[in-house]
């Protein structure tokens, strides 16, 4: 059977840094699949390029045996992408946005509206459906734009970290629809940071690291019997406790002296007081100057105060 992804030495350059460097990856059909990696791996842009949005310069992409660049179109029916920073259609409603898609896919209005309604149901969206796609929070943005995205009924869905600003409850609601979805041999492919939503969701993982595949295959084998986050941080690098040791000032801050005591009052004029002009008219009663009383030890020369 084919897979629902294939990508064969995919290449992208910006400039001198060369940012997928000659990608395979490979998604198998019905797959709940997690593409993770460390920031600036390179799964954007290798999202992108598999869905038709950025241009390789070299290597293959293929969607269920079509490819990406020579065959768009069949492609792009075969798809639905979450990208990141999302952009919709801000000046539609909900509702609105998602017949819009659903017609520029060319399903019959009837049906568009029937789906429409079901999705917003399942989202949550219900009540929200006729306000502005502009007045939605980011959760709802995600969750429209997901709705956006199934509606023609993909069999290969992209999301581009899919959770990312989504509260508990919204997120369990979009992992009830995406393990429905895949559940009928449908595929999701979703890139992430949060391992324990990667181990917790997906069947599949594969791991970027500088451009490249570093690992790839069913959750267990990518494993390898280690919590996920541990296999990520053995694959990519990152050892532990490393991101410190060279902060040794963060936090090193010496105990500050307190603010300074003011000592007994002075006589005098007072340091901020109004102007003096010379001495006060005679005959009126002056005030002395008040008692300096006796001399207050610094709190700090105080007996112990259990401790340093
Ligand atoms: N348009 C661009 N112009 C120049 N460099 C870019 C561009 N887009 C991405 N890059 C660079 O390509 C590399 C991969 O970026 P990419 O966004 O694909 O990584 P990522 O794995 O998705 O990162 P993150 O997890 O932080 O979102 C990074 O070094 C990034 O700076």
């Amino acid at each position: 059977m084919t897979d629902a992804v294939r990508t064969h030495a995919l290449l992208k350059r910006y400039g001198q840094q060369i940012a997928v460097a000659g990608v395979n990856l490979t998604i198998p059909r019905g797959s709940f699949a997690g593409l993770v990696g460390p920031n600036g791996a390179g799964k954007t842009t290798t999202l992108s390029m598999i869905t038709g949005l950025l241009r390789p310069d070299g290597g293959v992409a293929e969607i269920d045996g079509y490819s990406v660049w020579h065959d768009p179109v069949a492609v792009k029916a075969r798809i639905g992408v979450l990208p990141e920073g999302l952009r919709l259609f801000e000046r539609l409603s909900g509702r609105e946005l998602l017949i819009y898609n659903g017609r520029l896919r060319g399903i019959p209005k009837a049906d568009v509206e029937q789906r429409a309604a079901e999705l917003l149901d399942v989202m949550d969206l219900t009540s929200s459906a006729d306000k502005l796609v502009v007045d939605y929070s980011t959760g709802m943005r995600k969750k429209i734009g997901l709705a956006a995205a199934l509606l023609h009924n993909p069999s290969v869905l992209f999301l581009d970290e899919p959770f990312e600003g989504v509260d508990p409850v919204s997120a369990n609601t979009l992992t009830e629809v995406l393990r429905r979805y895949t559940a009928s041999g449908s595929t999701v492919v979703f890139s992430s940071h949060v391992m324990d939503l990667v181990e917790r969701l997906c069947d599949w993982v594969s791991v970027m690291s500088a451009g490249q595949i570093v690992a790839q295959g069913p959750l267990a084998d990518v494993r390898g019997g280690r919590s996920l986050n541990e296999a990520f941080l053995d694959l990519v690098g990152g050892a532990p406790g490393a991101g410190g040791a060279k902060l040794s000032w963060l936090g090193s801050r010496p105990v500050p002296p307190g603010p300074p005591q003011p000592g007994p009052p002075q006589p005098g004029p007072a340091p901020y007081g109004p102007p003096q002009f010379g001495p006060p008219p005679p005959g009126r009663p002056q005030p002395g100057p008040p008692h300096p009383g006796p001399p207050q030890p610094h709190p700090r020369q105080q007996g112990p105060a259990g401790g340093a």
